[in-house]
């Protein structure tokens, strides 16, 4: 049984999404539609001024960009979808209406505007039913929206700058995301929740009830239908549908459309399109006399299969420094670029296209330019740089990855075929090359930067005066956690070899007390006194033997009253989720990642009790627990 059987009414449609809003993909995946993502190339643009209400605006887009793909589908001659969907956001305050920031000051503008009053969200949405009759495309176009009401709070500038600073407001209407950091800044919402963040569902499901099941002539005088007419699963649905039937029965409704049935129905001609332009779409032909949907792949499938290219693409432009010198540069065109980096100009064309596709870059008339998260996340200098961890990534985990076939036969790491040597000595190599240990440290540091805010602020830390980090490497979560508790003394406890190394990374401006880096193994020698031990991504490195080892020694050295603070990525108890935890131990390390449960019970085991285990949504959760006075 289905909640909303009228999506099985989808299923033996071939549709189409025009959306790149990775929430309008999650909200219609989560939901059970399948659905091809083909992102529009309609360029918001459309002049304000001539709509009389802001909705107008939002429909009006929403239809152009599910135009423009159904166009450009039929043109380049891929197979016609049969729905497109398009849907376009906009928040409207004071008779105005925002959408994307482009920057952060536009962030800001925009962010002030809402500040302490209440706004209007608009989703505009285009389901669009597509046929072809002689090589011409047919379109019956079906529009609607829908509007929730939002309050703001009233917001500190420090606030609305430590938000913006977060990344999150780039690609999202108003400069704000509800259903994250966002929703921190919202006093309330009337109306439908997933229309703010950009897909209205519940409307959606009743415009497709009203398409798919037109009242019959005896209760035609009920135009609106409240609740979807009952049909048991999709199966069912699927079954009766013929190819003939699908499409007439939505014909026939909606030439009810005088009779108010669909809010807007017009025929377009794909005469009228002057788009063609090729774009990604995978064309997947009806083969040896196949249902069309046996050969349809999903578009997730799609997505993994080619994740390898994206990766290695991202991976190569940032070894190449490509992002750095478009920050500093940018735009740039192609030839500029493999001037500066010493490449071959079709092959850094052809490297930066795919770097635009993938929404890394912009690419104009001017040349190629860095987006908003580019610049904080991928260039070297970054605010929050995962550089480290992407040069990491290439040089030490993609090749292990290749092997992953092996690794899974034999249950054992790699390193001996990636890399021609064992897993302990390349493990003794990091401390003996200068470049492969400042490589590594790079990667850790990306990580707890990134990371340090949300795990020291999980809990309130604040009754602590000293606290030890146990292989804190950098001092990444240790700055953070002397800025966010200024009475906090801040330890960081690591091998000579790193703390030899740690002067690279440190922040430039000392607001407050410095931290103290203090050398030695935490397996063999005395750990620092402190009243707050913490162990941030550490745990998952070690079987149970060795963390057993470890808990044992911190629970001899922690007074009653004392804590420890874990920070790993928490599987759920099925340890399926999330999948960046469950992904990482395919590496097939002598450690393992473990769920709240098993955290629990070795902690529970070493004398700590009252354990508590806060998700983050961020890469790595938080553990806290006490030392009670016996173990
Ligand atoms: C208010 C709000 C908006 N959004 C996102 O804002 C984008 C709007 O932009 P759009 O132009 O409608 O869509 P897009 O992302 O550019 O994609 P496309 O459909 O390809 O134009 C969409 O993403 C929405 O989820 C959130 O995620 N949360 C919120 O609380």
């Amino acid at each position: 049984m289905v909640l909303h059987p009228v999506l099985g009414k989808l299923v033996s449609k071939r549709v189409v999404l025009a959306s790149a809003s990775p929430r309008r993909q999650e909200i219609l995946t989560n939901v059970g539609l399948r659905f091809e993502v083909v992102p529009s190339w309609f360029k918001e643009t459309l002049e304000k001024s001539y709509f009389a209400a802001p909705y107008e605006y939002a429909v009006e887009t929403a239809k152009q960009k599910a135009l423009e793909v159904a166009n450009r589908m039929h043109v380049k001659h891929l197979r016609t979808p049969d729905v497109v969907i398009g849907a376009d956001t906009i928040v409207s305050v004071d008779e105005q209406i925002l959408e994307k920031p482009v920057d952060k000051q536009d962030a800001y503008r925009m962010l002030s505007r809402l500040n302490g009053k209440e706004h209007s969200v608009f989703t505009g949405v285009a389901i669009i039913h597509c046929s072809s009759k002689d090589n011409q495309l047919e379109m019956e176009v079906t529009d609607f929206y829908e509007e929730t009401k939002v309050k703001f709070s009233d917001l500190s500038e420090d606030l609305l700058w430590e938000y913006i600073h977060s990344g999150e407001p780039m690609d999202k209407a108003g400069g704000y995301g509800i259903q994250a950091l966002g929703g921190m800044l919202v006093e309330y919402v009337h109306g439908d929740f997933l229309n703010v963040m950009g897909f209205p569902l519940n409307h959606f499901c009743k415009k497709l009830a009203e398409l798919y099941y037109p009242p019959s002539k005896h209760n035609v005088q009920h135009k609106k239908y409240d609740s979807i007419p009952s049909v048991d699963t999709f199966e069912n649905l699927s079954d009766v549908e013929s190819e003939s039937s699908n499409f007439t029965e939505h014909k026939g409704a909606s030439k009810l459309d005088s009779s108010g049935m669909c809010s807007s129905g017009s025929i377009y001609n794909s005469e009228n399109s002057s788009s063609v332009r090729s774009g990604f779409m995978v064309p997947l032909e009806n083969r040896n006399g196949m249902p069309e949907n046996a050969t349809r792949l999903p578009s997730k499938i799609l997505e993994l299969m080619d994740g390898f290219r994206a990766s290695k693409a991202l991976f190569v432009a940032s070894k190449l420094k490509m992002f750095d010198h478009l920050k500093n540069k940018g735009p740039l065109k192609a030839v500029d670029i493999a001037n500066e980096v010493g490449t071959s100009v079709c092959g850094t064309e052809r490297l930066l296209d795919a770097c635009a596709a993938l929404g890394l870059l912009e690419k104009t008339p001017q040349g190629y330019s860095n987006t908003d998260s580019t610049n904080t996340y991928l260039t070297s200098d970054g605010e929050y740089s995962l550089h480290g961890y992407i040069i990491h990534s290439n040089d030490h985990l993609w090749p292990l990855f290749t092997y992953l076939e092996s690794a899974v036969k034999e249950g054992s790491r790699q390193n001996h075929r990636a890399f021609g040597k064992k897993a302990e000595d390349l493990f003794k190599d990091y401390y003996h090359s200068q470049e492969v240990k400042q490589r590594f440290m790079a990667a850790m540091h990306s990580i707890a930067h990134l990371t340090a805010r949300d795990v020291a602020t999980a809990f309130d830390l604040s009754r602590f005066k000293s606290a030890c980090d146990l292989g804190g490497c950098t001092g990444a979560l240790a700055h953070e956690l002397v800025q966010i508790y200024p009475n906090l003394k801040v330890t960081v406890f690591d091998l000579p070899e790193v703390i030899a190394n740690t002067s690279y990374f440190q922040p430039s401006a000392q607001h407050t007390a410095p931290v103290t880096f203090v050398s030695g193994d935490f397996f063999k020698d005395n750990l620092p006194e402190a009243d707050l031990y913490i162990l941030s991504r550490v745990l998952h490195d070690w079987p149970d033997e060795k963390v057993h080892v470890l808990l044992s020694k911190i629970s001899a050295v922690c007074k009653p009253g004392s804590a420890l603070l874990v920070a790993e990525s928490v599987l759920d108890e099925q340890k399926t989720c999330p999948p960046t935890a469950v992904l990482q131990s395919l590496s097939m390390t002598e450690g393992k990642q473990r769920s709240g449960s098993e955290y629990k019970q070795l902690l529970e085991k070493h004398g700590f009790t009252n354990v508590q285990i806060k998700i983050t949504e961020n890469l790595l959760d938080v553990v806290l627990c006490f030392k009670t006075l016996s173990p």
